[in-house]
């Protein structure tokens, strides 16, 4: 049997970071992945497709709206299926990066096939290999939930899984969700030319963002959208090639016929059916392995990231972790694991951008100070007719930052210097000092940042002293 020093089970995000950072740092490495290509969910079913099919939608409905605002005409409709093979360009593209000969060069070994554990320190691959590892990481990523809706087993339905591979644009689709992947998914359908209905469990849409941001992304997505919030779905039938599906609102039941159903309904790790429960792993209610913060399972050798632990499920946290854990599991440092300066963006038009707290999460345990700016009094972004977004810091009284959250074309990009700010423990003062070149949109930091001085020279002592001082002085 062969013997590692680390053994990753699952070639995704995290699992990849993992193998690569081990084997580079000399260690003998073990990495099972049961498809045959590695990349995980990110990469082929996630984030990689989703946002090269965002890419060609926006550039469908830019096309639009250029051939409407400079008096050009424009006619066709676009091939989805041409999105779709870009969709496929771009993972082949990146495939080339999570080929096997890259690992194998690194000295990684790997097993194509499912991993169980089936003792503590041994791993099944497929019910034919056993391998054994003085250390394992789970890191077997997530799939998509599907709620019990009466006559769902005998009704198709699109998820991020398939969605990919559709080959015409449906004329009416339902998403179920109004989350991250159902608002992303939705709005490039919509521009591709479908008739889009979010249903939504909830009382809101984007759930777990700032409330001002739900606020106006709302009202900028009901341009393409139709919203149907606090919707719960009682059934779905086939009817003629279509879909009838019945919802409950409002003490009423109401029903949709569309073409498409897409399922944006959260997400399940992937630790069922690996023999956790034998060995003594430990799992919360909803199945995510319980780490503590160095992200050991409840067996200490045991590692689990990503996905697989429910605690930041994106891409550049499963990194995160993996970068984390290849220190703590290969050297024994205990390295604790911190979400405070982990951002994330959804790219829906305009991008949401979230870093830290929200407004309402500061308020329950900080005195706080807001800034915010509007894109329409930042000069690039009325250049390029940009002005619905904003962007709001939220600092204790003192400057620090606890959250930043902002809409707006490329957000993301331009965000990227306030989480530089907060991880290096810099105040919101002191990106008043960094010059940005004009006119650009990360300009809109700085003018946040000229708030906090304004008020600091404004609203205090400082105004006095100083015309006392420029008195004295003359
Ligand atoms: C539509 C969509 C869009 C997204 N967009 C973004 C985005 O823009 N930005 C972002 O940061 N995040 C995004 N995410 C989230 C991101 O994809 C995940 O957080 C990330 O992939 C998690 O990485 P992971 O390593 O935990 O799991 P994965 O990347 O899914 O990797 C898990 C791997 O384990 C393998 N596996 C499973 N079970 C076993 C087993 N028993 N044995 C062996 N192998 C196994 C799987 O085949 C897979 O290859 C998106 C997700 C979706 C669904
Ligand atoms: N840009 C990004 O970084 C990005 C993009 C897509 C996904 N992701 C990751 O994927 C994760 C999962 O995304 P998601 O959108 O599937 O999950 P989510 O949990 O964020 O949203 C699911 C939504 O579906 C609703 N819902 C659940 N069951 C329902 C039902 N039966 N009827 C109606 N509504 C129902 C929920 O109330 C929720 O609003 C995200 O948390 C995120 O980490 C990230």
């Amino acid at each position: 049997m062969n013997t590692y020093d680390l053994i990753v089970l699952g070639g995704g995000a995290g699992g990849l970071t993992v193998a690569a950072g081990a084997a580079s740092l000399g260690a003998n490495v073990a990495l099972v992945e049961k498809n045959r290509n590695l990349g995980g969910d990110c990469l082929h079913f996630g984030c990689v497709p989703s946002k090269a099919f965002i890419t060609s939608a926006k550039k469908v409905f830019e096309a639009k709206k250029s051939a409407e605002t400079y008096g050009m005409t424009l006619s066709g409709k676009p091939d989805i299926t041409k999105a779709m093979a870009r969709v496929k360009e771009a993972i082949a593209e990146i495939q080339a990066e999570d080929s096997h000969e890259r690992f194998q060069d690194l000295g990684v070994d790997i097993y194509q096939g499912k991993g169980r554990i089936i003792k503590e320190h041994h791993i099944q691959v497929e019910e034919e290999t056993d391998i054994k590892g003085k250390r394992v990481v789970i890191a077997t990523g997530s799939r998509p939930v599907i709620p019990p809706i009466q006559g769902i087993e005998s009704t198709s339905y699109l998820t991020n899984e398939t969605t990919f591979d559709v080959s015409k644009t449906p004329k009416r689709l339902l998403v179920i969700g109004g989350g991250p992947i159902g608002l992303e998914l939705a709005q490039s359908f919509a521009r591709f030319g479908s008739e889009v209905t979010i249903l939504e469990g909830n009382s809101t849409i984007f759930g777990q963002e700032d409330e001002d941001v739900i606020s106006v992304i709302k009202t900028q997505l009901e341009k393409e959208l139709t919203f149907q919030l606090n919707a719960r779905v009682k059934k779905v039938r086939e009817e003629n090639g279509t879909k009838v599906v019945t919802y409950e609102q409002s003490g009423y039941e109401e029903n949709i016929v569309v073409d498409d159903i897409l399922m944006a309904t959260g997400r399940k790790p992937n630790t069922d059916d690996m023999g956790l429960d034998k060995i003594g792993v430990n799992l919360d209610d909803r199945g995510n392995i319980v780490v503590n913060d160095y992200l050991q399972t409840s067996k200490s050798h045991i590692y689990a990231i990503g996905d697989t632990n429910g605690k930041f499920p994106f891409t550049h946290a499963a990194g995160m972790e993996g970068k984390l854990v290849v220190r703590n599991a290969l050297f024994g440092i205990k390295g604790k694991v911190s979400y405070e300066n982990v951002p994330w963006v959804t790219y829906t038009d305009p991008q949401v951008f979230h870093l830290g707290l929200t407004e309402k999460e500061a308020r329950e345990n900080h005195h706080i100070k807001v800034f915010k700016v509007n894109t329409r009094d930042v000069d690039r972004f009325v250049t390029d007719r940009d002005l619905s977004g904003f962007i709001k810091v939220i600092t204790d009284h003192k400057g620090h930052i606890l959250g930043a959250h902002a809409l707006g074309t490329n957000a993301g990009d331009w965000m990227q210097e306030i989480v530089f700010a907060k991880t290096q423990g810099h105040k919101i003062g002191d990106i008043s000092n960094v010059i940005h070149p004009y006119p650009t949109h990360g300009a809109i930091l700085q003018q946040s940042a000229d708030l906090y001085w304004r008020g600091k020279l404004f609203d205090g002592m400082l105004p006095k002293v100083a015309e006392k001082y420029i008195q004295w002085f003359r």
